[in-house]
């Protein structure tokens, strides 16, 4: 799933609509089409009291964000899902979103989706059509087993709700196409006998092009409408409220009539759905404007937009669902768009990554790669047995810990399955004289991880230029080797192979140079630029990691709990990024599939847990 910039939105529409020629009034329709849709499956889903998606967003699970995509999709109360195909949506009850060869992209009608048949590949679908009926009322267990009863007849039963009547939303309209958006959505509302009432931001007259004809069409229809500042609203008496204020083509703070809209729609306790972006947010980099509406579901238009996977935005979002409005998605791949989400799709077709994580029948430990790890002090020493267990857990065949020896008698048998490998350490700490020894070690490994637990000390600077320029296989740099590297002008220095830097913000921020707020402000743009200015993989941690190649390419990483904000947990990502790489990952596959694997692993971690808070590192390797 690419995601685009509000710059790289605009350039896609026009291409769509001047070379290919699909007129924006089109798009337009397309998008009133899909949040339309959207707001009656939310209605559906409050009918049949799922309260995934209450006023103000937020997922049900803690935290867990979700992203649909594809006709009708919506997640089931916070759990992550990926649907593709022609009625494909993320079903209610979809949850094969693990790794694996079929895991995670199967297929299939949401709630209310447009088919009674062709949807449902996958096993145990529970999408409802428009009375509400499971496809179990047509055949037991579901999926492909539905057979044609002879001739039938299915209807647009994503824009029909059977208690249409209890609804009464509020069309919030700007001036722009954001705003055109809202009339259209309002349209097809009405048709599936929803009570629905424009509110306009800005004087009606005021709406130009495709927004002005989408006015003209909703009067027409009789549907009523008021102008805020002119007449009396209150966002309180209705029972959602759609967002189409501001989209891709706003700029700053809102004013104004929007930003008291705003507040109202917010004070409410209604549910907004919010047009392609929530209104105030900054699309670009995921700041939040004062105000910003605080979305239940946000129906995004064509392409992901980064502002939406990018925090503070990403917790104003809601549910994101990126739903298609006739805007090919070959287009963007094709105008150069750089940034995808991590979807186990992305991984395996554009990363070519075996997500299985297969093993030969033949295979035997020396198959599987053999990691160096130079981490640990007296002070620190679990960071480096963290990162060298996850590395196993991870799949390589052999670890080989180096570790002032110092160390030594306090970590034998921890891990009985490592090979340790004591370096002449001064007091349980590491020294400059050490570098010769690792390179050593080095020689016949398959990557080399460095940081974990390292500390800082005398001539440290020199000792990983040493191991920097003269190692020769794929390098990790955590931790503090990081903090080594941020003290460093490290351009000059030389390298063969590839090298992954694993920076949590803070981390980043020395290196770049920055404040931590700086890093936060625009993560995705910075992994970016630093990467290509660096030469270096990046994966910049935190909520929604971003990887970024010197290339110029970055993917942001969903999987993931609030829980996994442990101390540990990056040693533990080290670990699994340096085990892939020693079994033949290249470096952007084994950080964005180590990356991926640790959000899973940690999911799963806090499930096994009565409380998430609990969980530990250790639990993430358990969970590989
Ligand atoms: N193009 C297409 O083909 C398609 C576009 N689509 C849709 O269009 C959206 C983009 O539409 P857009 O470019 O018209 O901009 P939009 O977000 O509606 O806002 C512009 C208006 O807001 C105003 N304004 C700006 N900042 C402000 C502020 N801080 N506070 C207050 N007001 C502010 C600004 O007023 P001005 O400052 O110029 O007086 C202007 O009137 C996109 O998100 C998607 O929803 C889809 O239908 C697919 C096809
Ligand atoms: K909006």
């Amino acid at each position: 799933m690419d995601v685009v910039t509000a710059e790289e939105m605009r350039a896609l529409d026009r291409e769509t609509i001047e070379r290919l020629g699909i007129p924006a009034i089109a798009l337009m329709e397309n998008a009133g089409r899909a949040i339309a849709e959207e707001v009656i499956a939310l209605c559906r889903r409050r009918g049949a009291g799922d309260a995934g998606y209450g006023a103000g967003g937020g997922s049900a699970d803690g935290g867990t964000r979700s992203y649909g995509a594809g006709a009708a999709g919506s997640a089931d109360g916070g759990t992550r899902s990926y649907g593709v195909g022609a009625a494909g949506g993320a079903g209610g009850g979809l949850r094969s979103y693990k790794a694996g060869a079929a895991g995670g992209v199967a297929g299939g009608s949401g709630d209310g989706g447009t088919s009674s048949y062709g949807a449902g590949v996958a096993g145990g679908l529970e999408s409802a059509d428009a009375e509400g009926r499971g496809l179990g009322a047509w055949a037991a267990g579901g999926g492909p087993a539905i057979q044609p009863r002879g001739f039938s007849v299915s209807a647009d039963s994503a824009l029909t709700l059977a208690a249409a009547g209890a609804e009464h939303w509020l069309v919030l309209a700007g001036k722009g196409n954001n705003g055109g958006d809202g009339l259209a959505a309002a349209r097809h509302l009405r048709e599936a006998g929803i009570a629905v009432t424009l509110v306009y931001a800005a004087a009606p007259e005021s709406l130009a092009g495709e927004a002005a004809l989408q006015r003209d069409a909703a009067a027409a229809m009789g549907i009523p409408a008021v102008v805020y500042g002119r007449d009396a609203v209150d966002l309180a008496a209705c029972s959602g409220i759609i967002d189409a204020l501001l989209g891709t083509g706003s700029a700053g703070a809102p004013r104004g009539a929007y930003a008291e809209l705003i507040a109202a729609a917010n004070a409410s306790g209604n549910p907004i759905v919010s047009a392609d972006i929530p209104s105030g947010l900054d699309a670009d980099t995921g700041e939040t404007h004062e105000p910003c509406i605080h979305a239940a579901v946000t129906v995004c238009l064509a392409f992901l937009k980064r502002g939406l996977l990018q925090y503070p935005g990403a917790g104003a979002a809601g549910h994101v669902v990126v739903r298609s409005i006739g805007i090919p998605a070959a287009l963007a791949r094709e105008s150069g768009v750089r940034v995808s989400l991590l979807t186990p799709e992305v991984l395996r077709t554009r990363l070519q990554v075996d997500v299985s994580r297969r093993r030969s029948p033949e295979g035997h430990k020396g198959t599987y790669g053999h990691v160096l790890l130079a981490a640990g002090s007296l002070r620190m020493s679990g960071a480096g047995l963290l990162s060298a267990r996850a590395a196993l857990r991870a799949g390589c065949g052999l670890v080989t810990w180096a570790l002032p020896d110092k160390l030594l008698p306090y970590v034998i048998g921890c891990a009985p399955e490592l090979m340790l490998a004591p370096v002449a350490g001064s007091d349980g700490e590491w020294h400059a004289g050490t570098a010769a020894e690792v390179l050593r070690l080095s020689g016949s490994r398959d990557c080399v991880a460095i940081g974990p637990g390292l500390g800082r000390f005398e001539g440290d600077t020199e000792w990983l230029r040493r191991l920097w320029e003269e190692t020769d296989s794929p390098l990790v740099i955590d931790a503090d080797a990081l903090n080594i590297l941020a003290d460093a002008d490290y351009s000059a220095w030389s390298r063969r192979h590839p090298v992954i830097l694993t920076p949590h913000p803070g981390e980043m921020a020395r290196l770049a140079g920055i404040s931590t707020a700086g890093v936060q402000r625009d993560r995705i743009g910075l992994a970016l630029s630093y990467a290509a200015a660096h030469g270096v993989i990046l994966v910049l941690k935190g909520a929604h990691t971003v990887i970024a190649t010197p290339e110029g390419q970055a993917y942001v990483n969903i999987t993931g709990h609030p829980g996994m904000g442990t101390g540990g947990a990056g040693d533990v990502l080290t670990g699994i990024i340096s085990g892939l790489l020693a079994q033949g990952l290249d470096a952007a596959q084994a950080a964005a599939f180590g990356v991926y694997l640790h959000g899973l692993a940690g999911e799963h971690a806090a499930r096994k847990r009565d409380n998430p808070a609990a969980l530990i590192a250790g639990d993430i390797i358990e969970a590989l």
